[in-house]
C-alpha cells in the first residue's frame, strides 16, 4: 500500500476532510471510553472491597457508557453519510464525463465496462475513503493504548500478552496481503461478468437465433466461477488468520490466568488489577480486527480508486469544459454558453463542405476516408452510396464532429469547424442514426431528447409527419408510454427517430437510412419527409433504398474511403459501373421476385 496509491483514494475523500476529522475525534473518544472502562471498573471493585465510597466510581462507569454509546452512535452515522456522499460524488462526475467523451472513446471499450466501474467500483469507495482510515487511526491508537495501560497494571503479564500479540501479529502481515489480492481478483472478474453479461443481454436475439445461449453462458459463467474460486481463497485465508488469532488469544488469557494467580499468590498483584488486565486482553480483539478489516478494506478501495481514476484519460471532446475544484477533483465545467447568433452566409455558399479531408480511427490505423472534397448545398437532396466499408458512415461522424480530421477541413456556412464550438455546429444538424437505438424513457422523453422546450403541438405535428400520430393516440398512455426496445418495431423506433430529428427543424437532415427492410408504411414516411424537408434545407442520405437513390437532387459514389463519381441517377447510369452495380443490387433487393 504505496503513499502514491494511497493519495489516489486520499483525492475521494478530500472533499470531506473537516468531516472525516470530526468522525476521527469521535472514534477517539468512543475508544478513550472503552479504555477507561475496565480501570473504572477496578476502581468499582477496590471501592467494594475497602472503605472508599462507590458514588465516585459507579457515576464515573455510567458516564463513560453513556457517552461512549453516544459517540459511536454519531460516529456511525456520519462516517455512513460521508461514504454515501464519496460515492455520489464519484458516480456523478463518471457519468457526466462518459457523456462528454468523444464518440470514439467511449466506443472503443468493450460495453458495460464503463457501466461497472460507475456501479461496482464505487461501492468499494464507500468504506475504503471513509471509515477505513478512521478506523485504521483508531485501531492503532487503542491498541497502544491498551497496551500501555497494560503496562500500568503489571509489566509481567504484559510481556506473557505481548509474546501472544508479536506472533499472532506477524502471522497477519503474512496472511492478509494474500487476502486482499485474492478480493481484488474476484472483484475484477465481477466487472468482465457485468461487461459480457451486458453485451450478450444487448445481442439476445442474435445469440438465440444463432442457438448459442449455452455457449454463451458458460464464457460469462466462466468470469463469475473465476471470482468465486479467487472469493474461496480469501476467505480460507481469511479463516485460517482468524483461527490463529484467537487460539493465539486464548493461549495468552490462559497464561496471563496462570502467571496472573501467581502474582495474587505471591502478593504481588491485587485481584481487581487482575480483573481489569483480564477486561483489555480480551478487549484486544477489537483493534485487531479492525486493522485487518480497514486494511483489506483499503486495498480494495485503492483498486477501485484506479480503476475510476483511470477514466479520467477518456479523451473529452471539450478539454477546456473540465477543471479541478478547491479539492484538486476534477469535475466537469457547467452547461457551455449558449450558441452566439450566426452571421448570415452568401445564399450560394454551401451550408457544409469538406475540402480535401482524410480522417482515421487511430493513429496506426488506414485512412477510412481520403481526400475527400463534398459541397452540400443548402437546399436540396444528397445520397451518398457505396459499398460497405466504402467510408459513408465515416463522412457522417466528420461531419458531426464525432471524429476529427487527420488532414483537410470542414466548413460551416464557409467557416471552417475550428471556429464553430460542437454545440453550434450539433445546433444545426440532425441526426438519425441506422440503428436508431431509444434512450430509457418514454416516447415523450426520446422526443424531447433533441428539444426539451418542444410543445405537445409541436410533437404532435412531427409525430404526424412521420405517420406515428395515430399509434401513439391509440396507446393507453399515450406520450408518456415507456419505450421499451421490446414495445416497438424496428420502422416504428426509426419514425420516432426521424420525428425527434424533425422537431430541431435543423439546416441539415443527416440520415443514415436502415439497411433492413422497412415496412410500407415507414419507407412512404421516410420519404415523403426527406421530400418536404429538401424543400427548404439540406438533406444528406446514407441510401440503402432505391426509392432514396433515385429521387435525389445529387448522388455522391464513395469506394474504399474516396469520393469516385457524382451526379444525378440518370448521369451516373450512364458513367459509372459501380453505381450501375450498386443500384441493380438495391433493385434486386427492392423486388426479390423479379430475380
Ligand atoms: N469505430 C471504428 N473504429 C475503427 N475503424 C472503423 C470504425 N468505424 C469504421 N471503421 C473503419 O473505417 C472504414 C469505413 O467504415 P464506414 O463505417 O465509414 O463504412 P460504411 O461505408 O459506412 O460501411 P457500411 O455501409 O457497412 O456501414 C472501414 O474500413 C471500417 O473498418
Amino acid at each position: 500500500m504505496s503513499v502514491p496509491r494511497l493519495r489516489i483514494l486520499w483525492s475521494f475523500a478530500r472533499p470531506h476532510r473537516r468531516s472525516l476529522a470530526l468522525a476521527l475525534v469521535l472514534a477517539l473518544v468512543g475508544s478513550g471510553t472503552g479504555l477507561a472502562t475496565p480501570m473504572v471498573t477496578k476502581g468499582v471493585l477496590d471501592a467494594l472491597g475497602g472503605s472508599q465510597s462507590l458514588r465516585g466510581p459507579l457515576t464515573a462507569l455510567l458516564l463513560l457508557l453513556v457517552v461512549g454509546s453516544a459517540v459511536t452512535y454519531w460516529q456511525w452515522t456520519l462516517i455512513g453519510t460521508l461514504g454515501e456522499r464519496v460515492v455520489l460524488r464519484a458516480r456523478e462526475s463518471m457519468v457526466r464525463r462518459f457523456l462528454r467523451a468523444t464518440v470514439t472513446a467511449v466506443t472503443r471499450r468493450p460495453p458495460g465496462e464503463l457501466v461497472t466501474r460507475v456501479t461496482s467500483d464505487t461501492v468499494l469507495l464507500h468504506q475504503a475513503a471513509t471509515g477505513a482510515p478512521v478506523g485504521l487511526i483508531n485501531a492503532v491508537v487503542m491498541l497502544l493504548g491498551t497496551l500501555v495501560l497494560m503496562a500500568v497494571l503489571d509489566l509481567v503479564l504484559l510481556g506473557t500478552v505481548a509474546a501472544a500479540v508479536v506472533v499472532v501479529g506477524v502471522l497477519f502481515a503474512v496472511l492478509m496481503p494474500g487476502i486482499a489480492t485474492a478480493q481484488q481478483r474476484a472483484q475484477d472478474h465481477l466487472g468482465r461478468l457485468g461487461g459480457n453479461l451486458e453485451g450478450a443481454l444487448r445481442a439476445i436475439r442474435t445469440v438465440k437465433a444463432g442457438r448459442a445461449e449455452d455457449r454463451t453462458a458458460e464464457r460469462i459463467v466462466a468470469d463469475a466461477r473465476t471470482s468465486a474460486e479467487h472469493g474461496v481463497r480469501a476467505v480460507r485465508r481469511e479463516a485460517l488468520a482468524w483461527t490463529i488469532a484467537l487460539a493465539g488469544i486464548q493461549l495468552a488469557i490462559i497464561l496471563v490466568l496462570g502467571v496472573g494467580a501467581w502474582r495474587v499468590a505471591e502478593g504481588a498483584l491485587e485481584v481487581s488489577s487482575l480483573i481489569a488486565f483480564l477486561l483489555y486482553a480480551f478487549g484486544l480483539m477489537d483493534p485487531i480486527s479492525e486493522l485487518s478489516q480497514n486494511v483489506t478494506a483499503l486495498q480494495s478501495g485503492i483498486a477501485a480508486a484506479e480503476r475510476i481514476r483511470e477514466t479520467e484519460d477518456l479523451e473529452s471532446e471539450d478539454l477546456e469544459s473540465e477543471e479541478e475544484d478547491d479539492d484538486g477533483v476534477r469535475v466537469p465545467v457547467p452547461a457551455p454558453a449558449p450558441v452566439p447568433a450566426r452571421e448570415a452566409a452568401a445564399p450560394d455558399t454551401p451550408v457544409l463542405e469538406l475540402r480535401d479531408v482524410t480522417a482515421a480511427y487511430g493513429p496506426d490505423a488506414e485512412p477510412a476516408v481520403r481526400g475527400v472534397g463534398l459541397a452540400i448545398p443548402r437546399r436540396g437532396h444528397t445520397a451518398i452510396v457505396g459499398p460497405s466499408g466504402a467510408g459513408k458512415t465515416t463522412l457522417f461522424s466528420l461531419v458531426l464532429r464525432f471524429l476529427e480530421p487527420t488532414g483537410g477541413e470542414l466548413l460551416l456556412d464557409g467557416r471552417p469547424y475550428r471556429d464553430h464550438t460542437h454545440d453550434e455546429i450539433r445546433s444545426r444538424l440532425a441526426y438519425v442514426e441506422q440503428d436508431t437505438p431509444v434512450v430509457p424513457g418514454t416516447i415523450r422523453d426520446n422526443l424531447l431528447l433533441a428539444r426539451p422546450d418542444a410543445t405537445d403541438a409541436e410533437l404532435r405535428r412531427v409525430l404526424r409527419e412521420v405517420r406515428l400520430a395515430e399509434k401513439i393516440d391509440a396507446l393507453d398512455d399515450g406520450l408518456d408510454t415507456p419505450l421499451s426496445g421490446a414495445a416497438v418495431s424496428g420502422g416504428e423506433r426509426q419514425r420516432i427517430a426521424l420525428a425527434r430529428a424533425l422537431l430541431r427543424t435543423p439546416d441539415v437532415l443527416l440520415l443514415d437510412e436502415a439497411t433492413a427492410q422497412l415496412d410500407g408504411l415507414t419507407e412512404a414516411a421516410v420519404q415523403a419527409c426527406v421530400r418536404s424537408r429538401a424543400a427548404g434545407g439540406a438533406v444528406v442520405t446514407i441510401a440503402h433504398r432505391l426509392s432514396t437513390v433515385i429521387d435525389a437532387d445529387t448522388i455522391v459514389v464513395m469506394e474504399a474511403g474516396r469520393v469516385r463519381a457524382r451526379g444525378s441517377h440518370a448521369e451516373l447510369l450512364a458513367t459509372d459501373a459501380l453505381y450501375r452495380e450498386l443500384v441493380e443490387a438495391l433493385r434486386i433487393a427492392a423486388h426479390p421476385q423479379s430475380v
